[in-house]
């Protein structure tokens, strides 16, 4: 976004004239939200508080109340012009009285480290104590690349993010600071190969598919049925023609339309993936860790098909017991299994799922509650702000299935994965509150369906 902001103004637009457009398209969304409730704006030294005072001004303009509190004095040539054309009184910010809306443009992009204590408690009571906040750009205090916290940063109702989104309005603990997330246009695109995730565009079958065209789906059980069954399920509601589970023992469940197939020793699984229709096998999910699993999964590693890992898949590999990451393959781990695969390296979320896919020359779906799909060329999407219903037992088990679902349907990987979490969220929100995973699988139909 920098780099894309400098661009612009290198072709001859001035930097005022991008603050003049970000500040009127975040004093829109504020009009839309509040009205003409009143308004405290805190503006600081840099760009972030010109913003601040181009708000001020636009919205006074329309008949708001506003007042303004600023930390200092402004520091850049933008800010000076923004709050030299702002015709009201200009308090300290530590006199501020609260508003029933308080917008916060202290800081932004440019913050290096954390607030003083004094600012970000001010900070805290004046949002905590207006009805409806907004973080300008980014809550003051979060760092942009990452979404670490500097300091203490309240709870904001709306973030505005201005031209783009950053990490932080993506990634945790940023992002858990910012209820509703909205993107202001100002005519600065950023072209990136890193974005938040898009809903996916769908096709019903064509007129003349059958089972197998549409996509044969093989899940391979192991020890616990629960897991693979509930990942069966999901494949089976994913859109895919045909699901088969490779039970290791003959116990029930889950719809008659999955075919279950005995296969308890290792030939018998060779013997049910030897099958050039396969479009995607799924392993992990209750397959065990003990040598039985080991052979399954090696089974699994040496098929060719396309391949989806999970949970204790992920752990064997991760011990090093079935040789190096199978390139190619969609790995789903969770914060756990992400750190056994890949060791606790640095950086943002992002650069970790990144650094990952290309070493492993995966598609790495790196799951929390804000998840990030990363491909080997440096791609990466990142699906944040899902129901937080989401953290219940066999959630991960559906998602398995259903990007080995949506693989056999697509058989491209990436777009299989992001496909995958955007469908697993939009279920997520459907199934409302204090779901269970297999209420997720009911509503997969009808997420798909929204996106026809
Ligand atoms: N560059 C541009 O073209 C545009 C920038 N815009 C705004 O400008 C923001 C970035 O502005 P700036 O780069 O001026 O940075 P900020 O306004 O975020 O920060 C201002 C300055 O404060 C200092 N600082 C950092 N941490 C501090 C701390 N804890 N306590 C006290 N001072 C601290 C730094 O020197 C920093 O440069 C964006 O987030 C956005 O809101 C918009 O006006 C649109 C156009
Ligand atoms: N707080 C949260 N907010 C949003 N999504 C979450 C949250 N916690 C977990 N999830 C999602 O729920 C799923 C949990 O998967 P996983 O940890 O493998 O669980 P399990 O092994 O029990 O199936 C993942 O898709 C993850 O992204
Ligand atoms: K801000």
């Amino acid at each position: 976004m920098r780099a894309a902001e400098q661009a612009v103004i290198a072709s001859g637009v001035p930097e005022y004239d991008l603050m003049e457009r970000a500040g009127a398209a975040a004093a829109e969304i504020v009009w839309r939200a509040g009205g003409s409730r009143d308004v405290l704006v805190l503006c600081g030294p840099g760009n972030n508080g010109g913003d601040g005072f181009v708000i001020a001004r636009i919205l006074r303009a329309k008949g708001v109340p506003v007042r303004v509190a600023a930390l200092g004095e402004s520091r850049t040539a933008s800010s000076l012009r923004a709050r030299a054309a702002w015709a009201g009184p200009v308090e300290p910010l530590q006199d501020a009285q609260p508003a029933g809306q308080l917008v916060d443009a202290l800081f932004g992009t440019g913050l290096t480290r954390g607030l003083d204590p004094q600012a970000a408690t001010e900070l805290g009571r004046l949002v905590d104590l207006a009805s409806h906040s907004y973080a300008i750009d980014l809550p003051s205090g979060v760092e942009t690349d990452s979404g670490a916290l500097l300091s203490p940063v309240p709870r904001f109702g709306v973030g505005i993010a201005l031209g783009a989104w950053k990490p932080a309005h993506l990634l945790y603990p940023a992002a858990g600071r910012m209820e509703r997330l909205q993107c202001a246009e100002i005519g600065v695109a950023a072209p990136s190969d890193v974005g938040r995730l898009a809903p996916p565009s769908l096709h019903p079958p064509a007129g003349d598919e059958h089972k197998y065209s549409r996509g044969l789906v093989a899940v391979v059980g192991g020890e616990m049925a629960g897991a693979s069954l509930l990942a069966s399920h999901a494949a089976a509601r994913s859109g895919a023609g045909m699901v088969r589970r490779m039970a290791a023992a003959m116990e029930t469940g889950g719809p008659d339309a999955i075919v279950t197939i005995g296969a308890q020793t290792a030939a018998e699984v060779e013997r049910a993936l030897d099958d050039r229709r396969l479009a995607a096998v799924l392993a992990g999910p209750g397959l065990g860790r003990d040598d039985r699993a080991r052979e399954r999964l090696n089974i699994v590693l040496q098929s060719g098909h396309p391949l989806v890992l999970d949970a204790d898949a992920l752990n064997i590999l991760s011990e090093g017991g079935a040789g190096p990451l199978p390139a190619g393959a969609i790995l789903t781990p969770h914060e756990a299994e992400f750190t056994r695969l890949f060791g606790d390296r640095s950086g943002s979320k992002i650069d970790r799922a990144l650094e990952a896919a290309r070493r492993s020359r995966c598609i790495v779906v790196y799951k929390g509650a804000d998840t990030v799909i990363a491909a080997p060329d440096g791609r990466a999407r990142i699906a944040s702000h899902a129901s937080s219903w989401l953290s219940t037992a066999g959630t991960g088990d559906v998602l398995a299935g259903l990007v080995a679902g949506r693989l056999a349907v697509t058989r491209d990987a990436l777009r299989a994965a992001c496909e995958a979490v955007w469908l697993h969220g939009e279920a997520a929100r459907r199934a409302g509150a204090a779901f269970i995973a297999d209420d997720l699988i009911e509503r997969l139909p009808g997420a798909i369906a929204r996106r026809l």
